[in-house]
């Protein structure tokens, strides 16, 4: 059976029953589970997070530390060197030492990635819990927070709006609960929920049972109680999602796109290497464990960790900076995007706005019309909103804290149709003390004054007339202008009923119109300059009037000429919409769903889009963008929605952080293109070297472990500094330009990996070993000597340009005079040169095959490790002019 069906069957057969049976069944009361009934239930359902079980975690952990093609590479040369040296062998020849030292390095990389995986993994658990996530559940009579994950099937959930459902739910208990469920069903409408048994229909689908609630979908308005049904990947939101919810896609790509680059190399160059050693005699198994080793060389291996030991380091950093990255993958986000749309309120203007102008239709002050939007809002229970916010702050005002309080008594709520950001308003049903019934409604003018077929002033109905409305117009436009948000009340008396039904809602009498200060932050022009210096293009995407949103954009410095509107948008096709956005900086009224089509048309013309917003209106567009930004003060759905959370709602955090986000993505660029480049270098001389030289130019044991030598001193790299102009501008993420790269310096490094080899071959060998090259010399001793020789010159040399490389190529200035790196990657760089030099001077390097060089040889090494570094030096500029980059 689908897995979808399966969680049809299970969940759906609450929705007949009676709330009673239910607790029967689940073996629980209404006073909520003890801690001791929590426990068994976790045990028996799971906990509610999409990875399943905790110890799982750790197994998945193991499984990406050490399986991987780096370590079964390394694990078929084991088996390969247990065979030639150990079992094929006769018992005098024995000589297991090859086998030990690879699987030493299995366990060794195997560990050093599990150790960079589990601090990478705690450091996300300590920063998600700096954000204030929680669900209110009743447990053993008691109401308290706890983290969502906690969550166990039979637990009682207390939902408020502006609440993301945890999990999936039968609702017990309703007041004016309504949902949105855009995130399971993509349909934007707003439903009503309520807590009846159903009675058994089968056409019914899942989603339009009124009495359930699913995880991830959204409380609009009202407030509601639900026994959790299933929990994580058990719901019917969990069946959507994909198995390892934790990889944003555009990073996959980029990885991807990065082993593509690599696997093309080594598809060439191995078999080129396997028939050269075959063509020059090598034995099969031999070759294929030097081919093979080659093939582990060429792939820069510690990827995956130096990845995720640069982004935990980043989150860090940034966490310092208030900004919270919730997924870890986001962050290559933040170093490559280029534009950052966002909305207006609480962004570029203050998060509370104040009530200026209550007035009529014409423009005077009008206490009736502030009493009445009064009662609205008062009694709305949508989420908390800076419009209702301001309107219920008159409470206060001075002398007339009674007059509000006598309202709210003379009026009675009977039912309200709370905000929803398609239809821009809000109606509430009030009767007063005689009985008689009067719909109010509040919300955006031009929505509500269609509505309206009256107007009231001076105490009288009249007609709407066409006149009439033009001179209010010029009111409200003039108001509109200056920045002011404006909305309109309106009100109709009805018969007595307890329900708002839509029809009612027309021919109301428009009485007049609020408007609110919207004052643009004092911070937010100098951030806005701060973001285009960062050549990150600002764009306002905002429910509010095309005006207020102009004037606004006016002062803090964003284009504003032309603008594009929720009406307009509707007019156009995807291909017009996808040139307009590109031109366009402004867009205004918009709804949810137009929010969504422009960050889709920005990501379809190749942008890598954040989005910043703390409404529920905002969260198809978060979850749209390639890096959703939230802040701490957003409602909780909106929070969970985002990959990033702002403990600041200020643009000047978002600079720190993205300077920080370019910062780690050097970082993981800077191992990647340069250990790419010289191992493509490396391999490149083997392969010359194979041709023409009668043995290994390095044993496949050195190879692998020089490979783990340099990887082990790149693991400092995230730590490095990176230079100023490296964070100017967005970074990109992908192989598409370290072709080129390792196409320019590869090569260098071969130029004198060559030179190396005919010093040695020609000259430093034949010294050593009786004035004869290899093929003259007829003494076994005497060869391996010489082979001995040869290996270690040229694994000194490798690694020695391979690591001072890394100073050469880290910076596009001259190193160490214009830029330096930073001390710990000075101290781990050098000290890995000297170690490993002062390796082969020991006793145990003739166990790898490695031996003593005279210092006739370090002379030789100085000077080309001198020469390599000009020649890269000149490179760099060549390349840097014809590419305008470096790394
Ligand atoms: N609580 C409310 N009551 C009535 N009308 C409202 C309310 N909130 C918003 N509106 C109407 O809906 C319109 C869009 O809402 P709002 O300005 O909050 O959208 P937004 O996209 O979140 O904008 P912003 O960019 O300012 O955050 C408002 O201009 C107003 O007319
Ligand atoms: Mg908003």
């Amino acid at each position: 059976m689908p897995k979808t069906t399966l969680i049809d069957c299970c969940i759906k057969k609450y929705a007949y029953r009676e709330v009673s049976q239910i607790y029967q069944e689940l073996k629980i009361s209404g006073e909520g589970l003890s801690q001791s009934q929590v426990e068994l239930m976790r045990e028996k359902y799971g906990i509610n997070s999409f990875s399943q079980r905790r110890n799982d975690t750790m197994l998945r952990l193991l499984r990406h530390a050490f399986i991987n093609p780096f370590n079964i590479i390394l694990l078929v040369l084991g088996i390969i060197s247990l065979a030639t040296d150990v079992v094929l062998v006769s018992n005098f020849a024995r000589n297991a030492t090859t086998a030990v030292i690879i699987f030493s390095m299995i366990l060794i990389s195997g560990t050093i990635r599990l150790v960079q995986e589990l601090r990478a993994k705690n450091a996300s658990k300590q920063l998600n819990r700096l954000i204030h996530e929680s669900v209110t559940v009743r447990r053993a009579g008691e109401v308290k927070e706890v983290p969502a994950e906690e969550l166990v099937v039979g637990d009682i959930v207390l939902l408020a709006a502006g609440d993301r459902v945890p999990a999936d739910l039968r609702l017990t208990k309703v007041s004016d609960l309504f949902l949105s469920q855009a995130a399971i069903t993509g349909e934007s409408a707003i439903l009503e929920k309520n807590a009846q048994a159903l009675s058994y229909s089968n056409s019914e689908s899942l989603t339009q049972l009124e009495n359930l609630a699913f995880m991830a979908t959204t409380v609009i308005s009202g407030k509601g109680e639900g026994i959790v049904l299933a929990v994580g990947k058990d719901t019917l939101y969990g069946s959507f999602t994909k198995e390892d919810p934790d990889e944003k896609q555009s990073f996959q790509k980029g990885a991807n796109s990065i082993a593509w680059v690599m696997l093309r190399f080594i598809a060439v160059l191995i078999p080129i290497v396997f028939i050269l050693l075959q063509i020059t005699g090598g034995r099969w198994l031999k070759s294929f464990a030097f081919a093979l080793s080659v093939a582990v060389g060429l792939m820069p291996e510690m990827l995956p960790m130096v990845i995720t030991a640069c982004l935990a380091r980043g989150s860090l950093s940034m966490s310092k900076k208030q900004t919270i990255i919730k997924d870890i993958n986001a962050m290559q986000g933040f170093g490559s995007m280029d534009v950052l749309c966002m909305d207006k309120t609480g962004t570029l203007t203050n998060e509370s706005i104040l009530l200026e102008y209550y007035m009529d239709v014409l423009g005077n002050e009008s206490c009736q019309v502030l009493d009445f939007a009064f009662l609205n809002s008062a009694y709305h229970s949508g989420v908390c909103n800076p419009i209702d916010n301001a309107i219920l702050a008159c409470q206060t005002m001075r002398g007339h804290e009674q007059h509000f309080a006598d309202l709210l008594i003379q009026y009675r709520k009977e039912d309200e149709i709370p905000f929803d950001y398609s239809r821009k308003f809000v109606s509430t049903l009030v009767t007063d003390k005689n009985g008689e019934c009067q719909l109010i409604m509040k919300g955006n003018i031009s929505q509500i004054v269609s509505r309206c077929s009256q107007v009231e002033f001076h105490g009288e109905i009249l007609p709407m007339e066409k006149d009439r409305i033009s001179s209010v117009a010029s009111v409200v436009d003039e108001m509109q202008q200056d920045g002011m948000k404006v909305i309109a009340v309106a009100r109709k008396k009805i018969e007595k009923q307890d329900q708002i039904i839509q029809t009612d809602e027309n021919n109301m009498i428009l009485m007049g119109y609020l408007a609110f200060f919207d004052a643009p932050k004092k911070t937010a022009k100098t951030s806005v300059e701060a973001l285009k210096r960062l050549k990150v293009i600002p764009k306002i995407l905002t429910g509010d009037q095309a005006d207020v949103a102009a004037s606004i954009c006016r002062r803090v410095g964003i284009p504003s000429e032309i603008i594009l509107t929720g009406a307009d948008l509707d007019q156009m096709m995807d291909n017009e919409l996808g040139k307009a956005v590109e031109n366009i900086h402004v867009f205004a009224e918009l709804t949810p769903g137009q929010k969504v089509r422009i960050v889709s048309a920005l990501r379809q013309n190749g942008h890598t889009v954040g989005f910043l917003g703390d409404g529920i209106n905002d969260i198809p567009a978060l979850c749209e963008s390639n890096v959703g930004i939230s802040v701490d003060t957003a409602v909780d759905a909106a929070k969970d929605a985002a990959d990033v959370v702002l403990l600041q709602k200020d643009l000047g955090v978002l600079e720190q952080g993205i300077l920080e986000g370019r910062k780690t993505f050097t970082n993981m660029l800077k191992y990647i293109k340069i250990t790419a480049s010289s191992n493509f270098g490396n391999i490149f001389s083997i392969v010359c070297a194979s041709a023409f030289l009668p043995f290994l130019p390095m044993t496949s044991l050195q190879i692998l472990l020089l490979n783990l030598l340099y990887d082990i001193l790149c693991i400092i790299l995230p730590w490095d500094n990176v230079d100023e102009e490296e964070t100017l501008s967005p970074r990109d993420w992908s192989g598409k330009t370290l072709g080129r790269f390792m196409l320019f310096f590869g090569p260098i490094s071969s130029l004198f990996d060559i030179v190396t080899f005919l010093f040695l071959y020609y000259i430093l060998c034949p010294m050593l070993c009786g004035g004869a090259t290899y093929l003259n010399l007829t003494d076994s001793v005497l060869q391996s000597q010489y082979i001995a020789l040869f290996q270690t010159g040229w694994f000194l040399e490798s690694m020695w340009t391979q690591v001072l490389i890394l100073h050469f190529l880290r910076t596009r200035k001259i190193p160490f005079v214009q830029s330096s790196p930073s001390i710990p990657v000075v101290c781990t760089t050098f000290a890995g040169i000297i170690t490993f030099t002062a390796l082969t001077f020991t006793k145990s390097a003739g166990v790898i095959g490695l031996t003593k060089l005279p210092i006739m040889y370090f002379l030789f090494l100085f000077v080309v490790v001198l020469l390599y570094m000009l020649l890269t030096t000149v490179v760099k500029i060549v390349y840097q002019k014809k590419y305008h980059e470096l790394i």
